[in-house]
C-alpha cells in the first residue's frame, strides 16, 4: 500500500524531504495514560504484548496522539531468548527477569534456533492488524535487540549496571560466546524477515549495551553479528543504534545498514564525520530535555536540528522516552520538528 507520510523513508534512504521526520523510542508505552489503561485491563506486560489486536491499538496510540511520523510496533527485544527457549518475566516496577540463564555449553546446544522465530507468530500477526489500522498513515517500524544485548540478559538473567557476568563470558569463554552469539543472530535474521513479511517499513536494530564493551571487544564480540543481520535484510532499511558505542561509528559506515542511531554524549559534527556522508543518522536529543519548559525544549530541539542539518536526519531522543515525562512535553518536542525551518549556513 501506498503510504501518506514515508518522510521517515525518504529520509533512511538519503533523498531529500520537506521537513525532518519525527519518533520517539518508547513512545508505546508507560507515558500514555491511554497505554496505561489497556495496560491495567490485563495481566501485565507480556500479556499486553501476545495478545496482537490489543499490541496493535497502543502502537498506533502514539500516532493518534503525539501525531509523529511512524509507529514501532509493541514488543520487546526479549521476545528473542523466550522463543529460543528461556522464558522471562516482567517484574512490575523491576523489569525482565529469567528464571534460567545460559552458563554452559550444554545451555547453548539446548537452545532452539533453526526454527524459534515460528514461535513469534503474536508479534507477526500484531503487525498484520497494526498495518490494515493504520491504513498508510505512518511507517511501521519493526525492532530486535542486537546479538551482544540479547547475550547479556541470556547470561545476567536480568538487567544490571554492570552486566559482570556477561562480560566475564567474553573473557573466560570466548568460544561459547561466539556460539550463543551467532545462534541468536541466526534466529534474529529469520525473525526480522518475518516481521518484514508481515508489513514492516524499517527495522532497528536495538544494541542497548553496547556501550560497556570495550572498543576491541565491541569488534570481535557485538560489531560482526550485527553486520550479519544488516547483510541479510535487504527487503527494508536498517536502522543500528548501539548505545554508547561512540568508538564504533567508523565500523557502522562499513556496514551494508541506512541509518545510525546516536545517544545524547555523541557529539553531532563528530559522529557524521565518523559515519560519513552515505549514511542518515538518527537521534539524539537528551530524554531529560524533555523535562525542561516548553521554551526550552523548543530552543533545545532546534539547536539539535540545526547541528544535524535538513537532509539524511529522523529526529528522536538519545534513548528512550523515561516513563515520567510529561505527554504535552512529548507533543512539544514533536511540534518543534514539524514546525523548524533550516537556516542557511
Ligand atoms: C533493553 C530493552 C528492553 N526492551 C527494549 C530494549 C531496547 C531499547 C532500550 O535500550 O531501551 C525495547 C522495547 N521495549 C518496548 C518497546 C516497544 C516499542 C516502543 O519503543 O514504544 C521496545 C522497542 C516495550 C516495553 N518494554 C518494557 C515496557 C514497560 C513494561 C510495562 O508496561 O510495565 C515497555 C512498554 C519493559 C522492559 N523491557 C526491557 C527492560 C529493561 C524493561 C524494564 C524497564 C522498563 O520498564 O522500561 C528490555
Amino acid at each position: 500500500m501506498q503510504l501518506k507520510n514515508d518522510l521517515l523513508l525518504r529520509a533512511a534512504r538519503g533523498e531529500k524531504t520537506e521537513r525532518t521526520p519525527v519518533w520517539l523510542m518508547r513512545q508505546a508505552g508507560r507515558i500514555l495514560p491511554e497505554y496505561r489503561a489497556v495496560r491495567s485491563s490485563v495481566s501485565g506486560f507480556k500479556e499486553l504484548a501476545e495478545t496482537p489486536e490489543l499490541a496493535a491499538e497502543v502502537t498506533i496510540q502514539p500516532v493518534d496522539i503525539l501525531d509523529v511520523d511512524a509507529a514501532i510496533i509493541f514488543s520487546d527485544i526479549l521476545v528473542v531468548p523466550e522463543a529460543m527457549g528461556l522464558p522471562y518475566d516482567m517484574i512490575e516496577q523491576r523489569g525482565p527477569s529469567f528464571p534460567k540463564t545460559i552458563q554452559s555449553l550444554a545451555d547453548v546446544e539446548e537452545l532452539r534456533s533453526v526454527d524459534a522465530h515460528l514461535e513469534l507468530e503474536y508479534v507477526y500477526e500484531a503487525i498484520r492488524i497494526t498495518k490494515k489500522a493504520l491504513n498508510g498513515r505512518v511507517p511501521l517500524l519493526g525492532f530486535a535487540g542486537a546479538p551482544w544485548t540479547i547475550l547479556a540478559y541470556m547470561v545476567e538473567g536480568h538487567g544490571s549496571k554492570t552486566f559482570s557476568k556477561a562480560r566475564k563470558m567474553l573473557y573466560t569463554e570466548p568460544q561459547l560466546a561466539h556460539l550463543l552469539l551467532q545462534k541468536i543472530t541466526e534466529t534474529t535474521i529469520k525473525y526480522l524477515k518475518a516481521q518484514v513479511v508481515a508489513g514492516a517499513n524499517l527495522v532497528q536494530i536495538f544494541d542497548s549495551w553496547a556501550g560497556i564493551l570495550s572498543p576491541a571487544q565491541y569488534r570481535e564480540f557485538s560489531g560482526p553479528y550485527i553486520n550479519q543481520i544488516c547483510a541479510a535484510i535487504t527487503e527494508v532499511p536498517v536502522t543500528v543504534f548501539a548505545k554508547g558505542a561512540f568508538f564504533a561509528l567508523p565500523d557502522f559506515a562499513n556496514y551494508p545498514c541506512s541509518v545510525v542511531g546516536l545517544d545524547w554524549n555523541m557529539d553531532i559534527a563528530t559522529s557524521r564525520q565518523a559515519v560519513g556522508p552515505d549514511k542518515s543518522l538518527q537521534g539524539n536529543l537528551d530524554p531529560c530535555a524533555l523535562y525542561g519548559s516548553f521554551d526550552q525544549i523548543k530552543a533545545e530541539t532546534h539547536k539539535m536540528l540545526q547541528a544535524f542539518g535538513p537532509d539524511r536526519h529522523i529526529a528522536n531522543l538519545g534513548h528512550g522516552v523515561y516513563p515520567d515525562t510529561a505527554p504535552d512535553k512529548v507533543r512539544c518536542f514533536v511540534e518543534s520538528v514539524k514546525e523548524y525551518r533550516h537556516q542557511p549556513e
